[in-house]
């Protein structure tokens, strides 16, 4: 695959769109089913060896056609197989048609196959052009294949999964292996449609880059390669004040460990000096447990506003553990031309007079960025968490146009989208990432990032690949404490 397609992701309008203007810059479309259904069938053969019997599913659009090429080229390097489709085979058209004509298999209707131990599953029913829910007895049919246990190879996508948002429209296969096309698309690495094409192959089917280039919006998978130009690149020469001053913003005594999880990150992340700026009646239970990070007795908005006046302090991070109401939206207020990270009780505590933030933070011309989890975007953007059209992306690409920050949309699939319209999806982080205090790790590690001067989008994309990194490196066992000392190196 050419590098720069590397971690491209297309959605399947785009996908449809850069298929046109392949067959109007007179590439013969015939060929790219033909490398389609042959790259299928080879991984096939490749991890099923032992197959009994490869039994291929055919829908009534080109993915089917896809289907009917893998089972002609599986005939002849000698496997038994078996064609079952869905709809009137007849009715199939174009490049589709031609396909199943050099099939010598007659199919069977769909809905008669009975899965037997020893079939391994081609799934060309539906790939892009999913436009609704399946209708009954094709979920009926998924069941049961899902049910028994046989493996299962799709093409393009698990038949059921929508390939622009990853949601399962009524069912879909739970494939051991998916071979898309050319580029991943979003319903690949969203859930839950990750989690249901087992091993991505990604197969280079033809199509020229530069086709794929020109129609391909913003979207990434979250990789080094999204930020690594920006990280900052420790210079031997430095001195602790260029890598950065981060201040965290703690609660009061009864919830001060939060706020500490991101200050040690914050300097095991790479800021060069890191302040947690405690209230009076946690300043004790502080200073109790802090070693190479710095406190410093912040009461109200004037304690604020007075230690503001030193400008080396160049992040923030407000939120983990703060409390709710008015102290954190006036502190908020005034960290929004730096650069900061809003997260926790920081962003909850807008879920009144957020207009106010928004507008704030379009003035302040800072680097903000918002970590909310799913609970947490509901109450800072309901109309958007409201909207089941939008696909995850979609909704914090929306958010972000709202807030004018930059958003990271978390959970297994946490996305990062600036307001701009770029956006990456995140897919390296283990399930026991979700760990108590996880998130304040993540917000520490935005807020080091900020302090070091990469740009927000940057910061906090880095981070949320770090934060992924640490889960893996940490283990099953991982509990926020223990993610901190295992932060990857960023450069
Ligand atoms: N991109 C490329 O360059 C290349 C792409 N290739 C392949 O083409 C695939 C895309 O093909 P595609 O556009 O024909 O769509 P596909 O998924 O076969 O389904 C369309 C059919 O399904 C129907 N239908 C839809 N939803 C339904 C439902 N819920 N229940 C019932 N029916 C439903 C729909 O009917 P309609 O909505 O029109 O009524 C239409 O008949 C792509 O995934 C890849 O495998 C390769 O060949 C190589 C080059
Ligand atoms: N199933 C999961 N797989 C991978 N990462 C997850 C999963 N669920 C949550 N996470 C990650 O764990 C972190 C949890 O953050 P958050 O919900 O704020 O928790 P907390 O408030 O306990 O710190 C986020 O970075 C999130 O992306
Ligand atoms: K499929």
């Amino acid at each position: 695959m050419p590098d720069k397609l590397q971690d491209i992701l297309v959605t399947p309008a785009e996908m449809a769109a850069i298929d046109r203007d392949a067959a109007s810059s007179g590439i013969d479309s015939f060929s790219l089913m033909r490398s389609a259904g042959t790259s299928v069938s080879a991984a096939a053969l490749r991890l099923f060896p032992a197959a009994l019997r490869f039994v291929v599913l055919c829908g009534p659009g080109n993915n089917g056609g896809d289907g009917y090429v893998a089972a002609a080229a599986l005939v002849e390097s000698g496997a038994e197989v078996a064609v079952f489709s869905f709809g009137d085979p007849a009715m199939l058209k174009g490049d589709a048609a031609r396909a199943r004509d050099a099939c010598a298999l007659t199919p069977e209707s769909v809905e008669a196959y009975r899965p037997r131990t020893g079939d391994v599953v081609i799934d060309a029913l539906f790939g892009a052009g999913l436009a609704r829910d399946l209708p009954e007895p094709l979920q009926a049919v998924i069941e049961r294949v899902n049910e028994s246990g046989i493996p299962v190879v799709a093409v393009d996508l698990p038949s059921g999964l929508d390939g622009r948002t990853g949601e399962v429209r009524g069912a879909s296969f739970v494939a051991a292996h998916t071979v898309t096309f050319m580029a991943a698309k979003p319903g690949h690495v969203l859930m839950p449609g990750r989690s249901r094409c087992g091993t991505l192959e990604v197969a280079d089917i033809g199509i020229p880059a530069r086709l794929i280039s020109a129609r391909a919006g913003h979207l990434r998978v979250n990789t080094p390669a999204s930020w690594k130009d920006h990280a900052a690149a420790l210079d031997p020469a430095t001195h602790k004040y260029r890598r950065g001053h981060l201040g965290v913003l703690s609660g009061g005594q009864a919830a001060t460990g939060a706020a500490r999880l991101s200050a040690a990150v914050g300097l095991r992340a790479g800021a060069g000096l890191v302040t947690l700026a405690s209230p009076p009646d946690a300043l004790a239970v502080n200073a109790a447990h802090l070693t190479a990070v710095m406190l410093k007795e912040v009461r109200n908005a004037s304690d604020l506003a007075a230690w503001l006046k030193d400008k080396r302090l160049n992040a923030f991070v407000l939120g983990p553990g703060f409390g709710i109401g008015k102290k954190a939206r006036d502190f908020a207020l005034m960290l929004c031309d730096r650069a900061l990270v809003l997260d926790a009780d920081g962003m909850t505590s807008f879920s009144e007079g957020r207009a106010e933030l928004f507008e704030r933070i379009a003035q302040g011309g800072g680097d903000v960025v918002m970590t909310p989890h799913e609970g947490e975007f509901v109450r800072l953007f309901p109309e958007v968490a409201a909207d089941a059209r939008l696909s995850k992306i979609e909704k914090a690409a929306a958010a972000a146009k709202l807030s004018h920050a930059v958003i990271v949309l978390k959970g297994p699939d946490t996305v990062i989208a600036d307001p701009s319209g770029r956006a990456v999806v995140n897919a390296n982080a283990p399930p026991w990432l979700a760990t108590a205090g996880s998130g304040d790790v993540l917000a520490g590690i935005v807020g080091a990032h900020l302090a070091q001067g990469m740009p927000a989008f940057e910061a906090a994309a880095a981070a949320v690949w770090r934060h992924g990194e640490a889960g893996t490196r940490a283990g099953r066992t991982a509990t926020a404490e223990t993610l901190v000392d295992h932060i990857p190196p960023l450069a």
